[in-house]
């Protein structure tokens, strides 16, 4: 009993213990968000040191220390406060300078002090121009927020959308781009966002420009007005119109670099060189070559050049790995570029500015801006790829054109410290050859040179601004060689313009240009000679115009190396109408739309190019040729008409051969006719012969040449009357599932003679099978049996 005591006493005080240590953690959290919110007002700034110092949660503090954050950065510090205020925020900080952290905490405390859990919805909302950024956000919230009971979902483009849509209505935290959010909004039913408490906009300038506006719009109409609104960007606006499209009347401005003497991180080492067109792949060959234990991202302006460059310079072998990443791969393979790119070191990424934007690939050496950046913002962003976080280092290199060289003087204004240096010639070597050899032999390979040549050439003609971006300025048969074309694709707007500018002196003004068709096809003449198979001698280029001031660029050979990659933004390219006027592609894309191309109008092209047309020749077994006298021409004209004709179409006398040819076709077709209807008459004839034929002298119709049965009695009369006729086949209309009528026979079952003791129930008349009836059921068995007998006897 004691025992039993015993036991009872352990278990209740077992009980009371759990149930106390529930209750406990329950009190303390209550306590422990009391606590913390009356903090957020006290909290001076200057004085944190730590991220202990801010007023975060547990959870949250151990998530930071775990992932070794132990110091906030400047805009960590200011922005975390701020957020725990609850106010707007409008984050402007340096590349690297750690953001991300500076809008997810905030997320996680906002929820935390507000006891949110899976039943309470969405309660906050981080929108990515990217992807990869999206991605990338996500992945630091998973490692941070660890200990947090939230759940948290990704939704970009690419991914399965039914497996997203049934999680919809689960999730606490989304992180997601653009349009893939806004599809959700649309069409999941799930989705509900009414209870939403934070909104983030990271690289917010990206997400409210001309390229997300419509969906942008679209989605901030849906959101509930009573909200936290958080924007972040190293390159903020500040535009009242994008403010004002998000509610955002009084924000706080955080921008702790906006003192600073640079824009761009303080370890990063910036340069440019300028040079020909034509030198811009030799350059970046070289550099490559002397930087093999590096980590290097080079931008380019199109995923089309990206594409070639990637794919010649893997022919080409310089001896470290190669990746490419922009916006029109698949998912799965910017997903696997993208982790390859962080993963591997001694790596060059060749990306379009889908990666310029909030990528975080770690150390990486160097970023080579191939092309001159669309403005300073993406400057900017490209280069601070590199020298990231609070040790980061990294050196930047921008090639420039002559034309082009005037964006510096933009940079410098913007506080971006860089230097001009000049290339030693005698480290650039240019494998000219060796690319015009594989260009021939690989024909893939050169439509895709002739692609990335076109689409550069229009990337340049779409820029807005003029004073830098001038296509005119381009020496395209040099640029067209140096890829390795030796015949420069026909590109017909620049045509036109040179026609233009043969032909009238007057002033070229930039209108012209924006006249001109842009619209997507790439118009490359395909006649291109073939390419000779010369030497594959590597060409050197010399570079005798090199200014003796310039630093030179030191193409040295380093060990340290570490890689990472990433990906494309989606821009819809802007076209300017006007100086002023800046239209976005949509309707551009409608000014611009070519007349359909009919079969019609390639039957014309065809024509108007003189081709023969194949004449098709059916051959027998033994090789002879079957004359088709369907195809054979009779007519005099038509005949003079085949001799004469060397390719195209003469429609004229086109015409006046199918008329002649017409009069023939008709005397052909009536003698058919007739000989068809005298076919018929002869049938018929011969019927009614056989008709009369048939019948016997005595004029009956016997319906088989067979003995005559008629005599023996019908034997309708001798079976039942449920039996059906033995002449009477049935046939049965029968619809299947596929509505298609089914004939079927019916064959009648066994037929059974229903004899009442012998007699034929027929044959007896009915008032002598009454009587029988009656006397039977008189009779016991054993006299209608004797009866029956004695009746079979009878018969
Ligand atoms: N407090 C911190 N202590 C140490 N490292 C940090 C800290 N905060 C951020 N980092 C690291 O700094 C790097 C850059 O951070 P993050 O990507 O957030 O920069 P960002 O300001 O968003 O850059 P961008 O403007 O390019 O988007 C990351 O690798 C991140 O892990």
């Amino acid at each position: 009993m004691r025992e039993t005591k015993n036991k009872t006493n352990n278990t209740s005080r077992k009980k009371i213990k759990l149930f106390k240590a529930k209750k406990k953690k329950g009190v303390d959290e209550d306590a422990a968000i009391q606590y913390l919110k009356l903090q957020y007002d006290k909290i001076t700034i200057d004085e944190i040191k730590t991220f202990k110092d801010l007023p975060l949660s547990q959870k949250t503090l151990k998530g930071l220390k775990d992932n070794n954050y132990k110091i906030p950065t400047e805009i960590q510090k200011q922005a975390i406060v701020f957020a725990l205020q609850r106010k707007d925020i409008l984050g402007a900080a340096k590349t690297g300078s750690g953001k991300t952290l500076a809008f997810l905490v905030p997320i996680l405390e906002n929820l935390f002090c507000k006891k949110w859990t899976r039943l309470d919805g969405l309660g906050a909302l981080v929108i990515s121009p990217t992807r990869e950024l999206a991605y990338q956000i996500y992945d630091t919230l998973r490692k941070i927020g660890f200990l947090h009971d939230f759940s948290a979902g990704l939704i970009i483009g690419g991914q399965n959308l039914k497996f997203e849509r049934k999680r919809m209505d689960q999730l606490n935290i989304l992180i997601c781009t653009p349009g893939r959010l806004l599809q959700h909004m649309d069409e999941n039913p799930l989705f509900d966002c009414s209870n939403l408490q934070v909104l983030v906009l990271d690289e917010a300038d990206r997400c409210l420009d001309l390229g997300f506006e419509a969906t942008m719009n679209a989605i901030i109409e849906n959101l509930p007005s009573e909200r936290q609104t958080l924007l972040f960007s190293a390159t903020q606006t500040k535009s009242v119109k994008d403010l004002a499209r998000l509610s955002l009347s009084f924000p706080t401005y955080v921008a702790p670099h906006e003192q600073a003497t640079a824009v761009t991180p303080d370890h990063l080492q910036q340069s440019y060189i300028v040079c020909e067109i034509d030198e811009k792949l030799g350059i970046l060959w070289s550099f490559i070559k002397n930087h093999l234990k590096q980590k290097i991202i080079v931008f380019m302006s199109t995923c089309k050049q990206v594409k070639y460059i990637y794919e010649l310079f893997c022919k080409l072998r310089p001896g470290i790995s190669l990746l490419a990443l922009y916006g029109t791969l698949h998912q799965e393979k910017r997903e696997k570029i993208y982790q390859d790119f962080c993963r591997k070191s001694n790596v060059v990424l060749f990306a379009t500015d889908l990666a310029s934007r909030g990528l975080d690939f770690p150390r990486v050496n160097w970023v080579v801006q191939m092309d001159c950046p669309e403005d300073v913002e993406t400057y900017i962003h490209r280069a601070g790829r590199t020298a990231r976080g609070i040790f980061g280092k990294g050196e930047g290199l921008l090639m420039l054109l002559p034309h082009e060289e005037s964006i510096v003087k933009d940079l410098i204004n913007r506080k971006i410290p860089i230097k001009k240096i000049s290339v030693d010639p005698s480290k650039v070597i240019a494998p000219q050859r060796k690319i015009e050899a594989l260009l021939s032999e690989f024909t893939d390979l050169k439509q895709t040179a002739q692609r990335a040549f076109m689409s550069y050439v229009k990337s340049i003609a779409i820029m807005k601004n003029k004073a830098i971006f001038d296509v005119k300025k381009i020496n395209t048969d040099a640029f067209a060689r140096s890829l390795g074309l030796i015949v420069p694709p026909r590109i017909k707007f620049l045509h036109k313009l040179q026609n233009y500018n043969k032909n009238a002196s007057a002033n070229m003004d930039d209108s012209f240009i924006e006249k001109l068709n842009f619209g997507s096809n790439t118009d490359v003449d395909n006649n291109d000679t073939a390419v000779e198979f010369l030497d594959s001698k590597v060409i050197e280029i010399k570079h005798d115009t090199v200014s003796k001031n310039n630093i030179k660029l030191d193409f040295h050979e380093d060990d340290n190396s570490d890689d990472e990659e990433f990906l494309k933004v989606k821009r819809k390219p802007s076209k300017i109408i006007d100086n002023n006027v800046i239209v976005d592609n949509e309707s551009t894309s409608k000014m611009n739309k070519k007349k359909p191309l009919t079969k019609a109008a390639i039957a014309k092209k065809i024509l108007k190019k003189k081709i023969k047309v194949n004449t098709k020749v059916k051959f027998t077994d033994d090789g002879e040729a079957i004359e088709d006298d369907k195809r054979k021409m009779k007519s005099e004209l038509a005949k003079q008409y085949e001799k004469e004709n060397v390719g195209g179409i003469d429609i004229e006398k086109a015409k006046a051969v199918l008329r002649e040819e017409d009069k023939f076709d008709k005397i052909k077709f009536r003698e058919k006719v007739k000989a068809k209807h005298k076919e018929q008459k002869r049938k018929l004839k011969n019927k009614k012969k056989d008709e009369e034929g048939q019948k016997d002298e005595f004029g009956s119709e016997s319906d088989s040449d067979g003995p005559d049965l008629s005599w023996l009695p019908d034997p309708d009369k001798i079976y039942s009357k449920n039996s059906v006729s033995s002449d009477s086949k049935e046939s049965l209309c029968i619809e299947d599932d596929n509505d298609e009528a089914i004939e079927m026979t019916h064959k009648p079952s066994k037929r059974k003679l229903i004899v009442s003791k012998g007699i034929s129930q027929e044959s007896v008349k009915p008032s002598k099978k009454k009587k029988i009836e009656d006397i039977s059921a008189s009779l016991s068995m054993n006299e209608a049996e004797a009866l029956a007998i004695q009746l079979l006897k009878y018969k």
